[in-house]
C-alpha cells in the first residue's frame, strides 16, 4: 500500500480461545477493516493441516487489506506462505529464519525488556523488536513485565521500528505511543468482543492513536 508505513499502527494478534467457534476470520477481517497494519496468527493448539488452512485464509484476508501477515513461532509455515514471521527468545534462530524466508519478508523477535536481546536481534536480521508486557495481561499473565522507561532507552538505541505488547488497551495504548512504540500489538483488549462490528469499532481507535504521529 503506497504512502503507508506498514510498520507502525495496530499489531493484532489472534487467540484459538478468543476467536473459536467460526470467529476468526470475521474478527480478522474487522481489526483490518479496522486499520491494523500487521496481523499476527498466534495459535498454539491447531493440528498443522488446520493451522495451515487458518493461516492461508488469514494471508488472503491481509492481501485484500494491505496489511501483512505473520505467523508466530512457526518459520516453515510462513516459508510456505510467503508471509511474515515473530520469534520469541525459545523459537529457533532469527539468522535461519533470515535466510528461509528471505530479505523482504517482515520477521519480528521477542526482546522481553533487554536493549541486548534487541540489538542481538538486529544484528540477527530482526525487521522489528517486541518488548513488554507493559501491563497486565490476560493472555499472557506470566510473560516478563517491561516498564514505559525501558521503551524510552529503546527509542534512543535500537534502529529498528519498536512494538509494545501485553495487557495494551485503548486506555494506555497512548502512552506506549508517547514513549517510542511503532506498533502496539493486541489480543484481549480487541478479539474480547461480542461482535465484528465492536473489533472493527475498537481497531480503529487503536488506529486512529496513531494518526498524530
Ligand atoms: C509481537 C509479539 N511480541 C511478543 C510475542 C511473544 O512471543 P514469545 O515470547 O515467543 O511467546 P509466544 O507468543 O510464542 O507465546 C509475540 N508472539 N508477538
Ligand atoms: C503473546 C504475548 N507476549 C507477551 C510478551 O510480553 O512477550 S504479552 C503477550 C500477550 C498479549 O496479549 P494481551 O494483549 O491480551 O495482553
Ligand atoms: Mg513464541
Amino acid at each position: 500500500m503506497k504512502g503507508v508505513n506498514k510498520l507502525r499502527g495496530l499489531y493484532a494478534i489472534t487467540d484459538s480461545k478468543l476467536l473459536a467457534d467460526g470467529r476468526l476470520l470475521p474478527y480478522a477481517e474487522a481489526a483490518l477493516k479496522g486499520g491494523a497494519r500487521l496481523l499476527q496468527y498466534r495459535d498454539k493448539v491447531g493440528s498443522a493441516a488446520t493451522r495451515l488452512r487458518e493461516a492461508d485464509a488469514l494471508r488472503e484476508l491481509c492481501e485484500r487489506h494491505g496489511a501483512t501477515l505473520i505467523i508466530n513461532d512457526d518459520a516453515e509455515l510462513a516459508a510456505r506462505l510467503g508471509v511474515g514471521l515473530h520469534l520469541g527468545q525459545e523459537d529457533g534462530s532469527l539468522a535461519t529464519a533470515r535466510a528461509l524466508l528471505g530479505g523482504r519478508a517482515v520477521i519480528g523477535a521477542t526482546c522481553h525488556a533487554s536493549i541486548e536481546l534487541a540489538e542481538q536481534a538486529r544484528r540477527e536480521g530482526a525487521s522489528y523488536v517486541a518488548f513488554g508486557r507493559f501491563f497486565n495481561s490476560n493472555t499472557k499473565p506470566g510473560a516478563p513485565a517491561a516498564t514505559l522507561e525501558l521503551l524510552e532507552q529503546a527509542r534512543q538505541h535500537v534502529a529498528l521500528p519498536i512494538v509494545a505488547i501485553g495487557g495494551v488497551t485503548l486506555d494506555n495504548a497512548s502512552q506506549l505511543i508517547a514513549s517510542g512504540a511503532s506498533l502496539v500489538a493486541v489480543v484481549h483488549a480487541l478479539f474480547a468482543a461480542d461482535s465484528a462490528s465492536e473489533v472493527e469499532r475498537r481497531a480503529r481507535a487503536f488506529s486512529s492513536l496513531f494518526a498524530a504521529g
